[in-house]
Formats: C-alpha cells, sequence, structure tokens
C-alpha cells in the first residue's frame, strides 16, 4: 500500500460525484471520511474501494441540514490533524420555479448548500493553516453564474459557494491552503431525480457523465486551478468574463452618485 497523503473528508459520497471523488482520491493514496445520511448506501460505496485500495476509509452518517450532525462533522474535521482534504460536495437542487417551491424546502436547500458548506470549512481552514498544508474543494455548479437556469434558490446558494470560495482563496493566498470551486454543468446523477427532473428529460449533448466530470475536476486541481468548468470549451470565455469582473472592481465604490443619477 503506498503512503497516505492524508485524509479526505467528502461530503455526500454515498451517490453521484462525491461517490467518484472517494474512488479517485483512495487510488491516489488518500485514507478517507465518507458522510451522508443514508448509512447503506455509504458502506455500499466504501467496501469496494477498501477491498481494493486498502486505504482506511472510514463513513459518518450525517444529515447537514441538521445543526448537531453539521456541528458533530466540523469536530471530526477539527479533531483530526491528519486531514489534507475537505470536498465540500453534498448538495441538492430543484428545478421548479423559486415562487412555486416549498419555502420549507428551500430553507432546508440553503442549510445543506450554504450553511454546512460554510461550517465545515470553518472547521478545516484552521488546521490547514496552522500546518501549512490543506485543500478545500468546493462543489458549485454553473448555475452560479446562470440562476435563471434552474430554481433560482439553487442558483443563488451556488453563487455563495462561489463567492465564499473567491474571498477564501484570496484570504488564503500564501498559507500553502489550496482552493478550488468547481462548476459542473448537467451530470449524469442522482441529482436530477431529487431536484424534479429526471437527467433523461435533459438533452443528451448538455449531460456530462459523472466520471468525466470528476476525473476533469482533479485534472484542474492537480494544476492548482481555481475555477475548474470542466464543460467549457472555451476557456477564455470564463477569462474574459472574470477580467470584466476585475476591471469593474476598483470603480464600484465612490463618494458620489454617478452622472445618470444626479437630478437635471
Ligand atoms: N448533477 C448535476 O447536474 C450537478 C450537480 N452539482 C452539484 O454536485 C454536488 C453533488 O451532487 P450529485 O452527485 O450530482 O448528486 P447526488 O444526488 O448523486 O448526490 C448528492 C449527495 O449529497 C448527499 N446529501 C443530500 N442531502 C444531504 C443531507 N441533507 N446531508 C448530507 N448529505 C446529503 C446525498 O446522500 P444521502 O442521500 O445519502 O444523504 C448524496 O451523497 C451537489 O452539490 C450538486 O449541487 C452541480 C452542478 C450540476
Ligand atoms: N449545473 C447543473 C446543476 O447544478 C445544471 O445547471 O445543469
Amino acid at each position: 500500500m503506498p503512503e497516505t497523503l492524508g485524509t479526505a473528508v467528502i461530503t455526500g459520497a454515498s451517490s453521484g460525484i462525491g461517490a467518484l471523488y472517494a474512488d479517485r482520491l483512495a487510488r491516489q493514496g488518500y485514507d478517507l471520511v465518507l458522510v451522508a445520511r443514508n448509512a447503506e448506501r455509504l458502506e455500499r460505496i466504501a467496501r469496494p474501494i477498501r477491498e481494493q485500495t486498502g486505504r482506511i476509509i472510514e463513513t459518518v452518517t450525517a444529515d447537514l441540514t441538521f445543526a448537531d450532525d453539521v456541528n458533530h462533522v466540523a469536530s471530526l474535521i477539527a479533531d483530526n490533524a491528519e486531514i489534507t482534504v475537505l470536498i465540500n460536495n453534498a448538495g441538492v437542487g430543484a428545478t421548479a420555479p423559486l415562487l412555486q417551491s416549498d419555502a420549507n424546502a428551500m430553507s432546508a436547500m440553503i442549510a445543506l448548500n450554504v450553511e454546512a458548506l460554510t461550517r465545515l470549512t470553518y472547521a478545516a481552514v484552521p488546521g490547514f493553516v496552522a500546518r501549512g498544508r490543506g485543500t478545500i474543494v468546493n462543489i458549485a455548479s454553473i448555475v452560479a453564474i446562470t440562476p435563471e437556469r434552474l430554481n433560482g434558490v439553487y442558483g443563488g446558494s451556488k453563487a455563495f459557494v462561489l463567492a465564499f470560495s473567491q474571498s477564501l482563496r484570496q484570504e488564503l493566498e500564501g498559507s500553502n491552503v489550496h482552493v478550488q470551486v468547481v462548476l459542473p454543468g448537467a451530470t449524469a446523477t442522482d441529482f436530477w431525480d431529487a431536484a424534479g427532473l429526471p437527467v433523461a428529460h435533459l438533452p443528451e449533448e448538455i449531460v456530462m457523465p459523472a466520471d468525466a466530470l470528476v476525473d476533469a475536476a482533479l485534472l484542474g486541481l492537480s494544476r492548482k486551478e481555481f475555477v475548474t468548468i470542466p464543460s467549457l470549451h472555451d476557456v477564455a470565455q470564463w477569462d474574459v468574463y472574470e477580467a470584466a469582473r476585475q476591471a469593474m472592481a476598483g470603480n464600484l465604490s465612490t463618494n458620489k452618485p454617478a452622472a445618470r443619477y444626479l437630478a437635471g
């Protein structure tokens, strides 16, 4: 068995993108802590990876919409100096228009996609900085920059993930703690059933297989990318978008209104 690269914590590892991160990171040489609600599905993912790689793979059953469960996972992370990677992947979406969606379900989505991700990042980062080593991967979505595409609360939650990651990356510069934010496009997972639109209803040409998504995201990580959008073929489009944002940044706060808002 190769020497461990440390332990990677992966939330939402019982299916889809998180389960594939588990497989790939174990093969790279990480021990794993896999987190999700469904203990049986978690163990079904963990067992073959354990057998095939010989890595230490723990499973933690937690509903990350519940504060007690989030606190439990946060403590596990904060107390374990072996942890070198946190993949904040657990998330749910919705395809119904936001005003036609159940407000409680929207709050639960925010609790998972935003609050849990934030709390677990707060649990991991101080140790990473103190030890001068660590990686945070936040799974956002292309809806972070196209919130009109699906449910607006989902888009807003992923816009948070992108903005939070942008700020975190800036604050951690020089600390040897790397931040990556991944913006998947439509990906073939159970996400779509849970979100209310089976993936088979999407045009085939816009849906990426989950293994291709995860392998591309990991290649981006190995290149120390900050933003990784596996399905965007012309990366110059992101570069132009980001350059426009940066160019505007210095002009957004001034001591008088713009001429168009001056009366007369
Ligand atoms: N599939 C897609 O098209 C896209 C997905 N994404 C993002 O990718 C991430 C992974 O989704 P994906 O793999 O596609 O979907 P899946 O539905 O396959 O996976 C979601 C994972 O999150 C876990 N999860 C859901 N609710 C909770 C909860 N309350 N507490 C703890 N874990 C929970 C699920 O496990 P369990 O049910 O056992 O708790 C499961 O392991 C999400 O953040 C999603 O927003 C982004 C863009 C596109
Ligand atoms: N990125 C997907 C969901 O989050 C999509 O918009 O297809």
